[in-house]
């Protein structure tokens, strides 16, 4: 399959705009779609979306537009950049728009709550396409970042690998890297996990814990996350890769991770209801993820403790301390 010659990248929040900069700046021929009319005027005439990428030019050859019609006319691929739990509503209005045989691409990192799907399998059943047309990007990608042009690695999933070479060359740039791989299942399970394990690495940092508390949450959470990606069907080695060892660390450490900030806050005696105000907006997926991913795991029979503490702290009034010593005072087994 030839590189793409038209993109459409729907959602102009922090990874939508930033990876229509990645692949404008691969050479690619852009729209990027806004919900808001004034942040695609914004974009067409100053080169920036202030409210999610404050101080990042982007290239003059990035087009906007509100009209989700004109976006994707002619599209060999569009991207879909908007939040897990809206995906299902937001893609039912695009599906009459959408070329017939254009790669569908989920950034978005989240298992939906009311279906326990992924993404990929909302945008299959909803698109009504084969699963060989979807694609998912997910690595450790902070899109701030990576706006600011820091190198760093991605994973490109498709089943079918002519689609996934296609679209690897179409995001490929001096400071973006992105490796192929066809387990859509274990890519998008250690996305939408390490959204929670981060949530947790933010409550020990709210509770003023340092290195070994994060490593042992993040070693810990990997194990869970494989878990349940085995159980699903991935293969094990992907959560040893980028999308799985690679996004959990990058999310887990940073203070730019909005899950993880979400988490601090939580630690350090917020609400959930002060910790949303506080993100002004903007979408922290594992707050809702906690509970999908845990009924997942309910559902196929798998342990997860650490998501399992988080959920009841997002949902169900524990404490971040007592969740702590919870997870230390489980039954002692070997690792
Ligand atoms: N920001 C990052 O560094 C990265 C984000 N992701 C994932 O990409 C997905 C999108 O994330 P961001 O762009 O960062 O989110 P964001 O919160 O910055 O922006 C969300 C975008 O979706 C649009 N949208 C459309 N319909 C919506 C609706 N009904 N409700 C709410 N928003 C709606 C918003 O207008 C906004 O442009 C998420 O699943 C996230 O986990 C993945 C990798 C990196
Ligand atoms: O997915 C991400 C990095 O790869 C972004 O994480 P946050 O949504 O927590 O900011």
């Amino acid at each position: 399959m030839a590189r793409p010659e038209r993109i459409a990248v729907l959602g102009a929040g922090s990874w939508g705009t930033t990876f229509a900069k990645v692949l404008a700046d691969a050479g690619s021929d852009v729209v990027l779609w806004a919900r808001r009319a004034e942040v695609a005027e914004a974009i067409n005439e100053s080169r920036c979306n202030t409210g999610y990428l404050p101080g990042v030019r982007l290239p003059e050859s990035l087009r906007a537009t509100d009209d989700a019609a004109a976006a994707v006319h002619d599209a060999d691929v569009v991207v879909l950049a908007v939040p897990s739990q809206t995906l299902r509503e937001n893609l039912a209005g695009w599906q009459p728009l959408l070329p017939a045989d254009a790669t569908l691409v989920s950034l978005a990192k989240g298992v939906e709550l009311s279906t326990l799907k992924r993404m990929s399998e909302v945008i299959g059943e909803v698109a009504d396409v084969p699963m060989e047309q979807v694609a998912v990007v997910s690595g450790p990608n902070l899109a701030k970042e990576i706006a600011a042009e820091q190198p760093t690695a991605t994973v490109v999933a498709c089943a079918d690998h002519d689609r996934a070479i296609a679209l690897q060359h179409a995001c490929s740039t001096p400071y973006f890297r992105p490796y192929t791989n066809t387990d859509l299942i274990g890519i998008e399970i250690a996305g939408a996990c390490k959204n929670v394990i981060a949530l947790a690495c933010g409550m020990a940092v709210g509770l003023g814990f340092g290195h070994n508390t994060m490593s042992s949450l993040i070693t810990r959470g990997l194990a869970e996350t494989t878990r349940l990606g085995v159980a699903l069907g991935a293969d094990p080695m992907t959560f040893a890769g980028l999308a799985g060892l690679g996004d959990l660390v990058a999310t887990c450490m940073s203070p730019l991770s909005r899950n993880r900030t979400f988490g601090e806050r939580l630690g350090r005696g917020e609400t959930l209801a002060q910790a949303q105000e506080a993100a002004h907006g903007q979408v922290s997926e594992g707050v809702k993820s906690c509970s999908s991913i845990r009924q997942l795991a309910a559902r196929h029979g798998v342990e997860m403790p650490i998501t399992d503490v988080v959920h009841r702290v997002c949902h169900e009034g524990l404490q971040p301390g007592p969740a702590a010593a919870e997870l230390l005072g489980r039954e002692r087994k070997p690792e």
